[in-house]
């Protein structure tokens, strides 16, 4: 089916339904009326896309209110394991770690709501990834995560010497020193 949920409010997988012909395939990667009918009224602004090569971790980031983000990921081409962290308070799964392979062959796609940290590990030798914004970038309100944060235990798949992290991003601060925002 489309649209599965996961034990995270509002951060669901969709699946688009692909159409195979002896051309090749094709199909709809993004549909706002198919989205607002499942009960995803959504209004994205800002497309992005990333290239990496295998090792390359990205993240973990998010954006402050007001100008959080909800993101939808896909991947053009590769594979990544995508991880995000509930970071609303009152959330069940509060300061829980979902994770999920997307890739070109399964073609996933993972909803992330306004709220979470995102980011990303290439399992491919290299990877292309698209994600829509709801939210404009706003540099100044832009604040994250160490991915290798021990209390959150992430396990990226990738050899700890094969791993390629920004400098910026091997000095992002633990979980336990973030600021912690009640409405997202
Ligand atoms: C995010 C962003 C960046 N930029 C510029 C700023 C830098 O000069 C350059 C690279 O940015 P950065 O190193 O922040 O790129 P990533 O490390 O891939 O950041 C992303 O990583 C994780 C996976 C995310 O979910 C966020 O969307 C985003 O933070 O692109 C822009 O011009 N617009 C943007 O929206």
């Amino acid at each position: 089916m489309p649209f599965e949920s996961t034990a995270f409010e509002g951060l669901f997988i969709f699946t688009p339904k692909i159409f195979f012909d002896d051309r090749g395939y094709f199909f709809e990667s993004y549909n706002q009326q198919v989205f607002a009918e499942a009960g995803y009224p959504i209004q994205f602004v800002q497309d992005n896309q990333a290239f990496s090569r295998y090792g390359v971790i990205r993240g973990l980031h998010y954006q402050r209110p007001p100008h959080a983000q909800s993101k939808l990921i896909r991947v053009l081409k590769g594979k990544i394991l995508d991880v995000v962290v509930d970071l609303r308070p009152a959330s069940a799964t509060y300061r829980q770690v979902f994770a999920i392979e997307l890739s070109e062959e399964n073609k996933k796609q993972l909803f992330i709501p306004r709220g979470f940290a995102h980011g990303y590990a290439v399992l491919s030798e290299t990877a292309e990834v698209l994600y829509k914004c709801d939210a404009f970038y706003h540099p100044e309100s832009e604040e994250g995560l160490r991915y290798n944060d021990p209390e959150l235990g992430i396990d990226w798949q990738i050899p700890a010497d094969k791993q390629i992290v920004s400098l910026k991003d091997q000095r992002l601060p633990l979980l336990h020193s973030l600021p912690v925002y009640d409405a997202w």
